[in-house]
């Protein structure tokens, strides 16, 4: 579970910006500082230490020497990848849209939760934790997620990736961005009414846990109440291609095809 900093840290989470700045200007000595806190602060998120309002202000701060704001970034510029999440609700279509994508699109698909089921399975330290949080529909802690999605990531070769069912949340959002140093390239969002989203996930039967009428109730309104904040996020930024769910699974694919093959920025 995460925890909260104590309060007498708050006035010095709040004027870190400030003093790492300060540090900035300071000279050479003082940027180790700045980079050695930061760093701390990565290891602090990893960890699930720190929570979404006092990352915002612990993080958003560092400037580089011209003045850019810094990230935590694990891509080299030249190896930005381009990045697709996949969004929508429980059941909404991701999964499937995704392998068509993939194969058609030459994408390596990312799903999180898969991630997280692999980790259940192979008996991990969080393993226990992660099933816990899935069978109540919740959501495993940022840190968890994003160290799953970033082992992928570096491993694999490609620069495509289509990222599955993830954010779930704005603190997943917050973190994921301020980890990588990237935002999304796009944003697909599946839109399904609920009820036939109940209909496809009480159909799925792939033995999930959280495939049952008690969980899939708890997880629209996690959805509801979490996701789709991030998907208003990505709308205002411009970046959500909304595609109605429903349709048979290639009528919908032709939507999502026309987003893919106008998209001027897939190599
Ligand atoms: N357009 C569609 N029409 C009918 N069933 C679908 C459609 N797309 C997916 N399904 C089925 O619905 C279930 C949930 O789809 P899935 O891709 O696993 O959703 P998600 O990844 O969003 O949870 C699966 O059994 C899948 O075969
Ligand atoms: O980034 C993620 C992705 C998934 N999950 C958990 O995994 C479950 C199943 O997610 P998945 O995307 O596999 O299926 P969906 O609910 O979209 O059908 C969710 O309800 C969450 O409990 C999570 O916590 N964080």
């Amino acid at each position: 579970m995460s925890m909260l900093i104590p309060d007498p840290l708050e006035p010095f989470l709040i004027f870190h910006p400030w003093l790492l700045n300060l540090a900035f200007a300071c000279g050479a000595r003082f940027r180790e500082f700045a980079v050695t806190t930061f760093f701390f602060e990565v290891f602090l998120i990893e960890q699930d230490l720190i929570q979404a309002p006092y990352r915002l202000n612990f993080l958003g701060i560092l400037s580089t020497e011209n003045g850019t704001p810094a990230t935590i970034g694990f891509f080299s510029k030249e190896k930005t990848p381009f990045i697709a999440f996949v969004l929508g609700g429980p059941g909404s279509g991701k999964g499937t849209q995704c392998a068509k994508i993939a194969e058609a699109f030459g994408f390596t698909h990312l799903s999180a939760g898969d991630l997280l089921r692999k980790e259940i399975s192979s008996n991990s330290e969080n393993g226990a934790m992660i099933l816990a949080t899935i069978t109540e529909g919740k959501i495993v802690p940022s840190g968890v997620t994003i160290k799953l999605i970033r082992r992928e990531m570096e491993s694999i070769e490609n620069n495509k990736f289509l990222i599955d069912g993830f954010p779930r949340s704005e603190e997943n959002r917050i973190a994921f961005e301020r980890i990588t140093g990237v935002e999304p390239n796009i944003v697909l969002f599946f839109d399904c009414p609920e009820d036939e989203m109940v209909k496809r996930v009480l159909g799925r039967k792939q033995g999930r846990v959280d495939d049952n009428i008690d969980t899939i109730k708890k997880r629209l309104k996690v959805f509801a109440a979490l996701n789709l904040p991030v998907i208003n996020h990505y709308t205002r930024r411009g970046k959500v291609y909304k595609i109605n769910a429903v349709g048979t699974i290639d009528e919908v694919f032709e939507k999502v095809r026309q987003v893919f093959d106008d998209c001027k920025m897939i190599k």
